[in-house]
């Protein structure tokens, strides 16, 4: 089994690591080409995960033609997976495509296997998704994350082959719920930073965490998601991970937003595209989704933060 890493971010880095210290090859590929040569003489990916050398096994490349595994990771953002797709997904058109990101589609309000299947019809699609950091990864601390594959063959087989001494993969065929987990739980993950930027209290964060979470099962059951995947590690878990932790790129964003602070335009915060993407959704009556509609209309400067709590807390009284 050879295994490849579309995209030298910081996901993509860590999972090269550890799946390369496990001994098996793995090539990882950079749109830079000078990214790929930093990388390459310098074993370490300074701009997106300093601190971690590349094992020796781990060859770097910016040369797309060279990437012919049979599993590939795909660890770019969501928004661009499309485009990337559509210009790259005729190199491959069978194997395994596995998604690593989180997040749905802006345009197409597609989840990551829907879009790689609709652009690469031949691969098998699935996804890598769950709490973890990184930088944890690439350190080697113990992590367990969900890989998800409607194919069960095909989920055991990537689930053996990405599974390292220390990432503990479980699997599931609920693509839905898993992707579905881990994009909204950035959403919330935001309104949770909001909360606390804005000094409204841990106690507050805690109501914001757990009503965030019934909207997100609301939404998956509505969609044909298994409830136990939301309950799970690509739900429940990641969401408690992101939601507590300054290490998250969407706490933090929601933090910056609730302090009137700028925060650094060019950091990955997949949160904001979702919450858009999903408003929409609950506009259409999908689900009804509160949280994610305030965030939304937060970030497209409709309403401001005092009018979001306003609205949450104004609503009807109801059973839980
Ligand atoms: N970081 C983390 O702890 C975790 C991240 N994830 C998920 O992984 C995904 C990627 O995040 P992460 O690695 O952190 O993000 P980073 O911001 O660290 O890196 C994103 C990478 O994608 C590359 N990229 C962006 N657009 C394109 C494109 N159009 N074509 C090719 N490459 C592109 C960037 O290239 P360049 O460097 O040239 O800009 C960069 O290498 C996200 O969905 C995130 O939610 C999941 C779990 C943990
Ligand atoms: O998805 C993550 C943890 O599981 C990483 O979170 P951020 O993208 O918010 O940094």
């Amino acid at each position: 089994m050879s295994v490849a890493v579309l995209g030298a971010g910081a996901f993509g880095t860590a999972l090269a690591i550890t799946i390369a210290r496990g001994g098996t090859p793995v090539t990882l590929w950079a749109r830079s080409a000078t990214h790929a040569e930093e990388m390459a003489n310098t074993r370490q990916n300074s701009r997106r995960l300093p601190g971690v050398e590349l094992p020796e096994n781990v060859t770097v490349t910016a040369e797309i033609g060279a990437m012919s595994a049979n599993t590939l990771l795909l660890a770019i953002p969501m928004q661009q997976i499309a485009g990337f797709l559509a210009k790259n997904g005729h190199r491959f058109a069978s194997g395994a495509i596995v998604a690593c990101c989180k997040g749905v589609d802006l345009e197409t309000g597609l989840g990551p296997t829907a879009t790689i299947s609709a652009a690469c019809p031949g691969a098998v699609s699935a996804i890598l998704t769950g709490p973890s950091f990184a930088i944890d990864i690439a350190r080697g601390l113990p992590t367990a994350l969900t890989l998800a594959c409607r194919d069960e063959a095909a989920a055991r087989r990537l689930q053996s082959t990405l599974s390292t001494e220390t990432l503990r993969l479980y699997r599931t065929t609920d693509t839905t719920g898993a992707e579905l987990g881990g994009a909204l739980k950035n959403v919330i993950a935001i309104a949770c930073g909001v909360t606390i930027g804005a000094g409204l209290g841990e106690s507050a964060r805690a109501a914001v965490m757990t009503r965030g979470f019934a909207e997100m099962q609301r939404l998956a059951r509505q969609l044909g998601a298994q409830p136990e995947t939301l309950s799970g590690l690509s739900g429940f878990g990641d969401l408690a991970l992101t939601c507590t932790s300054e290490k998250s790129r969407n706490f933090s964003f929601g933090l910056a937003l609730g302090r009137a602070e700028t925060f650094d335009a060019g950091k990955t915060v997949e949160g904001a595209a979702t919450a858009r993407a999903v408003a929409r959704l609950a506009r259409q009556n999908v689900a009804e989704m509160p949280i994610t509609s305030v965030v939304a209309s937060v970030l497209e400067n409709r309403i401001t933060i005092r009018e979001a709590v306003e609205a949450l807390l104004s609503r009807p009284l109801k059973e839980e």
